[in-house]
């Protein structure tokens, strides 16, 4: 639904979700999730069902426990339409910092990946010879330019944050997203979830505060994983996508377009998607 919502006016989409503008308000906008759902850098041809709205769920959530920390939700006399209201979240508009404030508790994925060239991640040296999904001594601050849409966020030090929105800004992006991480790794692990990395973005709002924006600590900007599982050695059994990944690592050669998922992989992912959001929000 890219431009058919009364009232507002279409901004822009992302890979699962639209952002729009409500008509009269610019201090606002409105962010709505769709069902779609992307694997190996493609977004799939069939949707999850109740996706986007178990996601919309959890980040109100995760909203709702960081009590602490200045979010985006708005609370604005603005009707939402009925269509998408489950799934949808009208924030207050901020001025975005260009960067992915990525937070890693274990190394995996590009992290990985560059640990292994470089022995660290955004310019911070790692112990040498950590295995892919390893636990990190103490959780890392490893934040990334925003790539433009489709494109891989490259990995920047901390120093290029100073550079890109100040010391000030740049030390209250780590501090704040160490702290998130830390409460909501605590929150997980009380609950048998491994957070093992996620991605904050903030802003800054008309007086200057730095605000929680964006969705967070939902399976698109982190990956949560089963905590028995890894303790039993089955390391990185993810939450959401393993079940689409291990379908697509045996049904496609990762050319082209993605196969469509069959009916049973759609529907065990459904409800993997569902029992991590009851999990955590239990
Ligand atoms: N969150 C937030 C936000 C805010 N509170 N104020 C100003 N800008 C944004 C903002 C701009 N781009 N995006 C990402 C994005 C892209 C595409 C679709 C989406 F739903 C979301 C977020």
């Amino acid at each position: 639904m890219s431009d058919e919502l009364p009232g507002f006016t279409f901004l822009t989409a992302g890979k699962v979700r639209d952002l729009y503008a409500p008509e009269g308000h610019d201090d606002l906008l409105l962010l709505v999730a769709n069902d779609r759902v992307s694997a190996f850098d493609q977004v799939l041809s069939r949707p999850i069902p109740g996706r986007a709205a178990l996601l919309t769920r959890l980040t109100r959530w995760w909203f709702a426990q960081l009590a602490d920390v200045p979010n985006h939700l708005a609370d604005a006399d603005v009707a939402v339409p009925e269509a998408v209201a489950d799934r949808a979240m009208l924030v207050r508009r901020l001025r975005m910092h260009p960067v992915e404030c990525v937070v890693r508790g274990y190394v995996t994925g590009s992290g990985y990946a560059e640990y292994r060239r470089t022995g660290s991640i955004s310019g911070l040296p790692l112990p040498e010879g950590l295995q892919d999904g390893d636990r990190l001594p103490e959780p890392i601050f490893t934040p990334a330019y925003k790539a433009e849409l489709g494109a891989h966020d490259e990995n920047i030090p901390f120093e290029t944050v100073v550079d890109l929105v100040g010391a000030e800004t740049a030390e209250a992006l780590r501090s704040t997203s160490l702290r998130i991480f830390a409460e909501a790794s605590a929150i997980a692990d009380a609950k048998g979830v491994i957070l093992a990395d996620t991605k904050f973005e903030f802003g800054d709002d008309a007086e200057g505060g730095l605000v929680l924006a964006d969705e967070v600590l939902t399976p698109d900007s982190s990956r949560f994983w089963d905590a028995a599982a890894y303790a039993s050695g089955r390391r990185g059994v993810g939450f959401d996508k393993q079940i689409v990944r291990d379908w697509l690592a045996a049904h496609w050669d990762g050319e082209g377009a993605a196969p469509d998922l069959p009916d049973e992989v759609v529907q065990r992912t459904a409800d993997r998607y569902r029992e991590l959001v009851e999990l955590l929000t239990a």
